[in-house]
């Protein structure tokens, strides 16, 4: 079995600078928000969290290849919002010193926008392929919720390793008000790990999810963004099996840790217009996180999730992930719902 040990190490420090930078965005409140052409929101630090992740990425693995969310085009054409995100970088670099010798440093702002830049892969299935979530869930982000930065190596169009950094789940569920900030991390094969944020140089717990023995007992995990994934179908197909606790809302991959973690077992994204498709960094590594706690991660049809196809999950449908042993019936619900809408 091919060896993803140092890919894992460094996936993690890059999350970590990462987190760093977003968290401080997170608190000063700064948001620096710019409207894409989808619609959707991107801020100043999922700028410069992209920065970071790929510069890390690059310095450890230059040959290799990335498929970031972001580009630099607003940066080279906006100098303040340029300006506010190499204030952020630089100060995540310095802030995290002890992690230059292994991920390495950015000199300026032009070597800041070309590693931005640098995400623009296609994807594909041949060779070594990095895809990047500087932070997802940034309508979460921009809300005060959850979010999360998401990297993961795919070798051959196959998910192999990563890390999730969840910067304001709680370390102890039990606790929701203690402290806050999760890495978790992932290998295939060898399983995937949990610590606090805040200790970098704990080994980490293993995850497993939680093993159900009624399908009625079991809760669902589900986005807040209803533009996203349907509220209302998730809502009778939890009614289909029996399920009553409440669904746990939250945004971003946050989603996969939760279920990995076992606070809930089943994380539902049903299709809103026939039309989307998900984009390969919204689930690279999650759904290897869930799988190796015990979980199966399909789309609706209960497909696997065919990450070798480009930028996009075209082949797939929506996502079904849920702990192995009540995957197929979860599956066969979905269906019974959604025959006759958007299949
Ligand atoms: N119509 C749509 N259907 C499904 N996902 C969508 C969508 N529009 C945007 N998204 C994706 O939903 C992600 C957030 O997921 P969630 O709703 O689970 O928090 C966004 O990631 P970003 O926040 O990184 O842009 C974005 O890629
Ligand atoms: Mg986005
Ligand atoms: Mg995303
Ligand atoms: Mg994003």
């Amino acid at each position: 079995m091919a060896d993803y040990t140092r890919e894992r190490q460094i996936a993690e420090l890059a999350v970590q600078r990462a987190c760093l930078l977003t968290d401080k965005v997170y608190y000063s409140r700064v948001k620096g928000t710019v409207t894409k052409g989808d619609n959707s929101p991107v801020t100043i630090a999922d700028f410069g969290a992209q920065a970071l992740v790929i510069g890390a990425v690059h310095k450890a693995f230059p040959e290799d290849f990335i498929v970031g969310e972001e580009d630099a085009k607003v940066l080279r054409a906006e100098k303040d919002k340029r300006d506010s995100v190499w204030d952020l970088v630089k100060s995540a670099i310095e802030e995290s010193r002890d992690l230059s010798d292994s991920i390495g440093v950015i000199e300026d702002t032009e070597e800041m926008l070309a590693l931005i830049d640098r995400g623009s892969h296609e994807g594909g299935s041949v060779g070594r392929i990095w895809a990047l979530d500087p932070i997802d869930g940034t309508k979460g982000f921009l809300r005060g919720d959850q979010y999360a930065v998401c990297l993961a190596l795919m070798v051959d169009g196959k998910v192999q390793a990563g890390a999730l950094g969840c910067p304001n789940l709680p370390v102890d569920p039990a606790i929701p008000d203690g402290e806050k900030g999760i890495m978790l991390s992932v290998e295939r094969g060898k399983g995937a790990t949990i610590r606090p944020l805040s200790s970098p140089s704990s080994p980490g717990t293993p995850l497993r999810m939680r093993s159900i023995s009624s399908l009625s007992r079991a809760s669902f995990c589900e986005g807040v963004e209803s533009g996203h994934s349907s509220h209302s179908q998730q809502a009778a197909i939890a009614t289909a099996l029996g399920i009553t606790n409440p669904s746990v809302k939250m945004d971003s991959q946050a989603k996969y840790a939760t279920i990995a973690r076992g606070v809930a077992d089943i994380y539902l994204r049903l299709p809103v217009s026939a039309d989307y498709e998900e984009k390969i960094w919204d689930h690279a590594v999650g759904s290897l996180i869930v799988e190796e706690a015990g979980g199966v991660v399909s789309d609706i049809h209960g497909n696997p999730l065919n990450f070798a196809v480009g930028r996009t999950l075209k082949e797939n449908k929506g996502i079904v992930a849920a702990t192995a042993n009540i995957h197929k019936e979860v599956v066969n619900a979905v269906q019974n719902e959604l025959t006759g809408s958007l299949l």
